[in-house]
């Protein structure tokens, strides 16, 4: 695999180093990711958490401004920051809105004949670029978890609750958990998906969650500020995805975090950042 080195920092006893190659799933377009590798690294497999980041955010948004690598190094645990879209794909209007097309991909496969040559976030996070950081780094992919910010947590959310079995663990600071009732989801679902009213509630944590296997047991954090204005506009919804975590009986595997006065930004994400890798460790390292 031709992986390029385009860059490596020394951190928490560790290294973030930043890989760019070109994706299959993104239609041939080069795209860069960063990994955290804790200091085990270096001498075994380690467990890997996927950090899926928000809109317009890269994969640099995670490494410098969530305070994760820290909590990260201490647990032993490798952090992948992939991009949150395709970059020059030169489909028209790709960069017309800060909320869809570029740095908007949603974590999902487009249906749409526009997008579809391009914008399949969820393939490349699910299958291109696990594979690759499994054969090309020093992580164990049987111990896998997910975690993401605002659209990244609808992303982690989502591709837990899709491919059972394959992610320990998800959490989400802020989420969109419910796309298909929120402004954000909605105009992404009618660009990206053909049939937007059919198709969007399989890529919508809040239906996704009745159709989770019953055999299996769901390990799924969630925090939200009151301060936060997009939850306050209705773009987050996470009191219907507790009433969906209700309705599957699933109250106590999931927490949801109600935390008074943060809001949106990396200040809310970095308070918390230590206690979302202590909970993903618990199910890595079990
Ligand atoms: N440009 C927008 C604000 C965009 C924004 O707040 N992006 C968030 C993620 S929102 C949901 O996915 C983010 O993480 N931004 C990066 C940061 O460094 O904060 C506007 O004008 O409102």
């Amino acid at each position: 695999m031709p992986l390029k080195q385009e860059s490596q920092n020394k951190a928490f006893g560790g290294t973030l180093t930043k890989y760019s190659f070109a994706s299959k799933s993104l239609g041939g377009l080069e795209t860069k990711f960063n990994v955290f590798m804790p200091a085990e690294g270096e001498k075994s497999k380690v467990p890997v958490l996927y950090y899926l980041a928000g809109l317009t955010c890269t994969e640099d948004t995670g490494p410098q401004k969530s305070h994760l690598l820290a909590p990260a190094a201490q647990h032993g645990i490798a952090i992948v920051f992939p991009d949150t879209s395709p970059r020059g794909a030169k489909i028209e209007g790709e960069d017309a809105d800060w909320d869809f097309g570029t740095g908007a991909g949603f974590y999902l496969n487009a249906s749409s004949e526009k997008w579809s040559g391009h914008y399949n976030m969820e393939k490349f996070v699910v299958e291109e670029l696990r594979g690759i950081v499994q054969s090309e780094l020093s992580v164990d992919s049987e111990r896998t978890s997910i975690f993401g910010h605002s659209m990244g947590g609808h992303g982690a959310l989502s591709l837990y609750l899709k491919y059972p079995g394959q992610y320990k663990s998800a959490s989400g600071f802020a989420p969109i958990c419910n796309p298909t009732e929120c402004q954000w989801g909605q105009k992404a679902f009618k660009g990206y998906l053909s049939d937007p009213s059919s198709e969007g509630p399989k890529h919508d944590s809040t239906y996704l969650i009745a159709s989770y296997p019953k055999d299996k047991k769901v390990a799924i954090k969630v925090d939200y500020g009151t301060g936060d204005k997009f939850y306050q506009d209705g773009q987050l919804l996470p009191e219907n995805f507790e009433k969906a975590v209700r309705d599957a009986g699933r109250q106590g595997e999931v927490e949801v975090g109600r935390r008074e006065g943060y809001d949106h930004s990396y200040f809310f994400i970095s308070t918390f950042a230590a206690e979302h890798v202590e909970f993903h460790a618990k199910y890595l390292k079990a």
